[in-house]
């Protein structure tokens, strides 16, 4: 029963596994558990963080607040796009915000892409564990177009036709099963990839790293010169072997004389850096 209760509140339930044995009692509807979840926050304790913080917000920040907002209360709705660089203040946004309309008792959904983004946000969850969705398929099958009888059948999903084993032979319609190699990973910003040692790093450079610094901190991330592949690309997306590599203009300086004094000619920075021994296509 309590298995069945935490699956319903993710949005599936053990009846999607036929040698799963089932409860007794039926559940109640995983609605009515989404709704009570949602409405169990201590509005007190989001009141009292929502006042100390709207205090604190920048101007830009209050703008989006402000508009958001406007169109809940005004029950308007509206699809929202916030966009900004890493640590400029969206996550103490969508914090904000949340607290502002379950402090007023209503329901807010918080859910991102990954885990990460999560962990950061009260009651958040993946979309597709929110709302029970399979949402990454690593076989992409739909009916064979030359079976016109099923082709259009709207009760042939994706996700019935993913659910069907490759040895499903006697099938009443004929299927296409096109297989992707997929294999999985993720991808960040190279400042969020601070502090972290990984056995495999893909770096994609579309342009050359723009500050100080980053082009080193990505490539340190990785713990053999096996593990690394780059990938640059000049603007027609044809891969190249260099890019440059941005110092501070004080080490600009500072280097050459240096380089002057050692006569070690190697010092020298701010020029493009040959990643050839490192670079692979990928
Ligand atoms: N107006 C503000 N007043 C005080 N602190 C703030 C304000 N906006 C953001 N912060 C703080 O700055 C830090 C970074 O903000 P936040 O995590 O919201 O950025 P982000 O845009 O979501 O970053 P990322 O894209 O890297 O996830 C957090 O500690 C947050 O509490």
């Amino acid at each position: 029963m309590e298995i069945e209760k935490i699956l319903k509140s993710n949005g599936t339930s053990l009846s999607n596994w036929k040698k799963m044995p089932k409860p007794f009692r039926d559940v109640t509807d995983s609605q009515i558990f989404l709704i009570l979840d949602e409405l169990s926050y201590n509005r007190e304790e989001l009141r009292e963080e929502h006042d100390r913080d709207i205090l604190k917000m920048t101007d830009e920040q209050r703008k989006i607040y402000e508009e958001i907002m406007d169109a809940v209360i005004g029950k308007r709705g509206g699809v929202f796009f916030v966009y900004g660089f890493g640590g400029t203040g969206k996550t103490f946004l969508w914090r904000l915000l949340s607290a502002a309309i379950r402090s007023r008792g209503e329901i807010v959904l918080n859910v991102a892409s990954s885990g990460i983004a999560l962990l950061l946000l009260q009651g958040g969850r993946t979309a597709h564990s929110r709302f029970g969705e399979e949402i990454i398929y690593l076989s992409s099958d739909s009916i064979d177009p030359s079976d016109t009888r099923s082709v259009n059948d709207q009760a042939l999903t994706p996700d019935f036709l993913n659910s069907i084993k490759a040895s499903d032979n006697k099938l009443p319609f004929k299927m296409r099963r096109r297989q992707l190699p997929i294999s999985v990973a993720f991808a960040i910003m190279i400042n969020k990839s601070q502090g972290q040692s990984l056995s495999h790093v893909g770096i994609f450079l579309p342009r050359p790293v723009f500050s100080h610094g980053q082009l080193y901190v990505a490539i340190s991330r990785v713990t053999s010169k096996k593990g690394l592949k780059i990938l640059i690309v000049d603007e027609d997306g044809k891969p190249q072997k260099q890019t440059r590599n941005v110092v501070l203009i004080s080490e600009f300086v500072f280097y050459p004389i240096l380089c002057l004094f050692l006569f070690h000619r190697q010092v020298l920075v701010f020029h493009s850096i040959s990643v050839c021994d490192y670079a692979q296509t990928m």
